[in-house]
């Protein structure tokens, strides 16, 4: 095998990378332990962002748009990370509290340390990479030790009874179908859906109807064929917010899947231009489907990053 020289690019990619992943030999890692090194880093640093937009009550990008950005190599087990550590943050930190084992330099890369220590406790156990890994795994009998003694004081004898008696109770939420008046009438969708459940229109938005919690329409034939969308009320509001008449001009600037995209077709009753904008490629067919299932025509749709409009 040949062995490239650094360039002076990666020379800085190193640099930069830390103290820390210089200290490991990553490139000794075999396979999985160098996948899931990175992971457990890469996670942190978006737990970081998360907890911080959580602490300053600010709106963040989702974990999920977080993790697929392109510099994050590992996305699938970075974003299982991230959720099953904040899943159990609670417990994490109580044990953390308890154990007493953080020093200030700990203290700094307490998200690496969450996700570490919910690897020893939850996960799969944690190979010796890394100075934080070693240093949380020669604490590992202390942390299991004070995990038994914070589900006992909770009457519990696994983690799995502690998140039960956590559980917050199912709040019947109630179900929406928004009609696609491009299709069907609203009274018409009201008569097919009364066949069978118990139906009636929204007080607030007329073409929206009100089924009961957990009514499941994922195979009925007027969601099949486009007559009526599953589309909660929240997300049925924006297009009648905007009010578009026909013939006007409107730019959805973050398309895919494409359910306001249509409902906005439907207000404007297939008269004027809808431009949707969709950033990824792979999402474009679904927006595509929706286009075409909703039987909208004045659609034109591109994959397109919204941003590059006002960066001109
Ligand atoms: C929450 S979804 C939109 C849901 C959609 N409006 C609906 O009602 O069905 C957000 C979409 O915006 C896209 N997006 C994010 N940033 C974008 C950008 N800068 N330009 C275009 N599309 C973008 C994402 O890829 C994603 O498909």
């Amino acid at each position: 095998m040949r062995i490239r020289k650094p360039t002076q690019k990666n020379k800085k990619n190193v640099a930069a990378a830390g103290k820390e992943e210089n200290e490991v030999k990553t490139a000794k890692l075999k396979g999985a332990e160098r996948s899931a090194y990175f992971a457990r880093r890469e996670a942190a640093k978006i737990l970081r962002t998360v907890l911080e937009g959580d602490a300053n009550r600010r709106a963040l990008a989702s974990i999920k748009t977080l993790v697929y950005h392109p510099s994050v190599r590992n996305k699938k087990a970075t974003f299982a990370l991230i959720c099953q550590t904040l899943k159990h943050l609670p417990i994490i930190n109580d044990v953390l509290q308890a154990a007493s084992i953080l020093n200030t330099k700990w203290k700094k890369q307490q998200e690496l340390v969450y996700i570490i220590v919910y690897d020893i406790l939850f996960g799969q156990g944690v190979p010796l990479v890394g100075d934080a890994e070693k240093y949380l795994m020669r604490h590992k009998d202390p942390l299991h030790l004070h995990l038994k003694k914070v589900l006992s004081r909770k009457n519990v004898t696994t983690v799995k009874e502690l998140f039960a008696l956590q559980e917050v109770p199912d709040v019947s939420v109630p179900r929406n179908v928004r009609v696609n008046t491009l299709k069907m009438d609203v009274d018409s969708a009201l008569v097919e859906l009364q066949k069978k459940y118990s139906v009636q229109k929204d007080d607030l938005l007329p073409d929206l109807l009100v089924l009961p919690p957990g009514t499941d329409l994922h195979d009925h034939p007027l969601v099949k064929n486009g007559s009526i969308f599953l589309q909660g009320k929240a997300s049925s509001m924006v297009a009648p917010a905007l009010s578009p008449e026909p013939g006007w001009e409107v730019l959805d600037a973050c398309a895919a899947p494409g359910n306001k995209t249509v409902h906005l077709a439907a207000l404007m009753k297939r008269k004027g231009r809808i431009i949707a904008c969709e950033l990824k490629k792979e999402r474009i067919k679904r927006l595509n489907d929706t286009i075409k299932l909703s039987g909208a025509s004045s659609i034109q749709y591109c994959v397109y990053n919204i941003e590059m409009l006002f960066n001109q």
